[in-house]
């Protein structure tokens, strides 16, 4: 089916990222994704990184459970459900990931102290589950949340990248083809559900974006910290 992006129709969310730009590319091309990307990683930085980001993706999972609670009482597409529902599948792999990962890298995981954006951003997840959220406001940050880790570690594969050998089975989880349509698919369901949002949902929306970009920014920030 020819898309409207294909027929120079504005989608919302393609508007949303042009006007915001800067804040994006600042949460997609930071420099510890910069550093990774150049093979100048400090791997201190990266075990951070790790320990941090098992605690959130931890607390991602009641924040997708409560996505796909809403998708199936709200949305008009069954299909909806399936895709968060392989979100959720690929949640559990991931997790056991995290769990191999820190094993290699030395990272004791129960001892990992969560930062302060650390518990900010998981409190702001929180408050994405009430039920007076609306699905359209909460599919559309679970797609900002995944695009920036797919467009980040993606950005680290590309030709000409000098990415670490021991860093390429991460930027692979979050940068792979799969991955990337798993995106577009929240994308496309998250500009579905905007069209037929009042102004005020799309304004809530808006808000919330770029509430994820700025957490998302501080959460790279984080890899530059004290010692591990
Ligand atoms: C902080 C953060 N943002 C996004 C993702 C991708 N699920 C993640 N693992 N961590």
């Amino acid at each position: 089916m020819e898309r409207k992006e294909d027929r120079g129709v504005a989608v919302i969310t393609d508007t949303w990222l042009r006007k915001h730009r800067l804040i994006y590319t600042g949460a997609t091309r930071h420099p510890f994704i910069l550093a990774i990307r150049g093979g100048s990683v400090n791997i201190s930085s990266f075990k951070r990184w790790l320990g941090q980001d098992f605690i959130f993706v931890r607390a991602f999972v009641p924040f997708l459970a409560s996505v796909l609670l809403k998708a199936w009482k709200e949305s008009d597409d069954s299909s909806d459900v399936d895709v968060i529902l392989g979100g959720l599948a690929a949640l559990n792999d991931e997790i056991a990931w995290f769990k191999k990962e820190a094993s290699k890298w030395g990272v004791a995981l129960d001892s990992v102290v969560p930062q302060k954006s650390n518990l900010d951003y998981c409190r702001f997840l929180e408050s994405l589950m009430s039920s007076d959220v609306s699905y359209t406001e909460a599919v559309t940050a679970f797609w900002v949340i995944e695009a920036v880790y797919q467009e980040s570690f993606a950005h680290c594969l590309e030709d000409g990248s000098k990415t670490p050998e021991e860093l390429k089975e991460t930027c692979q989880r979050w940068g792979n083809d799969g991955f990337g349509q798993y995106c577009c698919a929240l994308k496309s369901i998250a500009n579905r559900q905007l069209e037929k949002a009042s102004d005020d949902m799309v304004a809530k929306a808006e808000a919330n974006l770029l509430s994820v970009l700025e957490y998302e920014v501080d959460f790279w920030n984080m890899s530059h910290g004290g010692a591990v």
